[in-house]
């Protein structure tokens, strides 16, 4: 286990591996496609297949949240399982359950997703700052004591995120803007080699939204994991496109694109390969 905090673990990994997480999405469709059922168990299969399989050859894996609540307790027991196979692995496991609420709810979020032993904690979460970046002081305290990571979303792949977080605020910065400086702020605080322990989330998808909104994404001293790739239209010139100088930084991250190839592991492996190789810029 390496000592190195979030950040400086996740660059490495990303240096060794190629820049790319694998989500970790059960969608019903993706079960019936791998001949596996549709209940928690089906689902159990399904991701404990893709951790095994490309354990040893991603940065990171995502397992998105919802996807295992549908099935309730049941499935959050797989989701504990599943992050468990991940902790096995030398990958980064990143829950993505997109929690945000009040400073005093939020203790309890960051308990059970970033607290040391909690089952569901993995490495790193992503966040909803919209009730405010500071309302989520708990995730970002609980991460650097226990040297986990915190994703923000800022800008996220999907279209209608636009109007709220392209807004305009005080006549001068837009909304995203103030999330990113203010998440950067909080780097600045935390010790590490090469990016600090919490980053952002920024689609892939957004086209020119940073330069529109006068964000110089290259003073940004965390790792921005970037959703979108593949299924939701990006590819890796987009990636960097989008990111320009910053692209060291990023982590793509796709779900279905890599998930349709299962449930053989060669095409797993196969499918990651080309996506990593295609992200190598320099
Ligand atoms: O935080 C995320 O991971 C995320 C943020 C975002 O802006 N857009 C986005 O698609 N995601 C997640 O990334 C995954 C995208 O899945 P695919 O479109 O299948 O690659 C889903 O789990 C989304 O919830």
């Amino acid at each position: 286990m390496s000592t190195a905090g979030f950040g400086d673990r996740l660059w490495d990994l990303m240096r060794q591996r190629g820049p790319l997480c694998v989500g970790i999405d059960p969608h019903p469709a993706l079960l019936d496609q791998w001949g596996l059922e549709r209940s928690a168990q089906g689902m159990r299969e399904f991701s404990m297949r893709v951790v095994d399989a490309l354990g040893d050859h991603v940065a990171a894996f995502k397992p998105q949240s919802a996807l295992f609540e549908q099935y309730g307790s049941a499935g959050v027991a797989v989701l504990e399982e599943v992050i468990a196979r991940c902790g096995d692995t030398d990958a980064v496991c990143i829950v993505d359950a997109k929690r945000g609420d009040i400073g005093s709810t939020m203790d309890a979020y960051a308990a059970a997703y970033l607290g040391e032993g909690s089952p569901l904690a993995g490495d790193a979460l992503t966040v909803s700052p919209y009730l405010g970046v500071g309302a989520l002081a708990p995730a970002y305290e609980q991460a650097q004591q226990s040297g986990h990571g915190v994703f923000t979303l800022a800008l996220t792949s999907n279209p209608d995120g636009h109007g709220i977080q392209h807004a305009t605020v005080d006549n001068a910065h837009s909304v995203a803007g103030l999330i990113i400086s203010e998440v950067n702020t909080l780097n600045t605080k935390c010790d590490f080699q090469h990016i600090g322990p919490f980053g952002l989330v920024i689609g892939a998808t957004i086209q020119s939204a940073l330069t529109d909104l006068h964000i110089n994404i290259e003073d940004f001293t965390g790792p921005i994991l970037s959703p979108g790739v593949g299924a939701q239209g990006a590819g890796s010139e987009q990636v960097r496109d989008v990111f320009g100088r910053a692209v060291d930084r990023v982590l793509a991250s796709s779900s279905r694109q890599i998930l349709r190839c299962g449930p053989e592991k060669d095409r797993l492996v196969g499918a990651v390969k080309e996506i990593c190789d295609s992200l190598r810029f320099q």
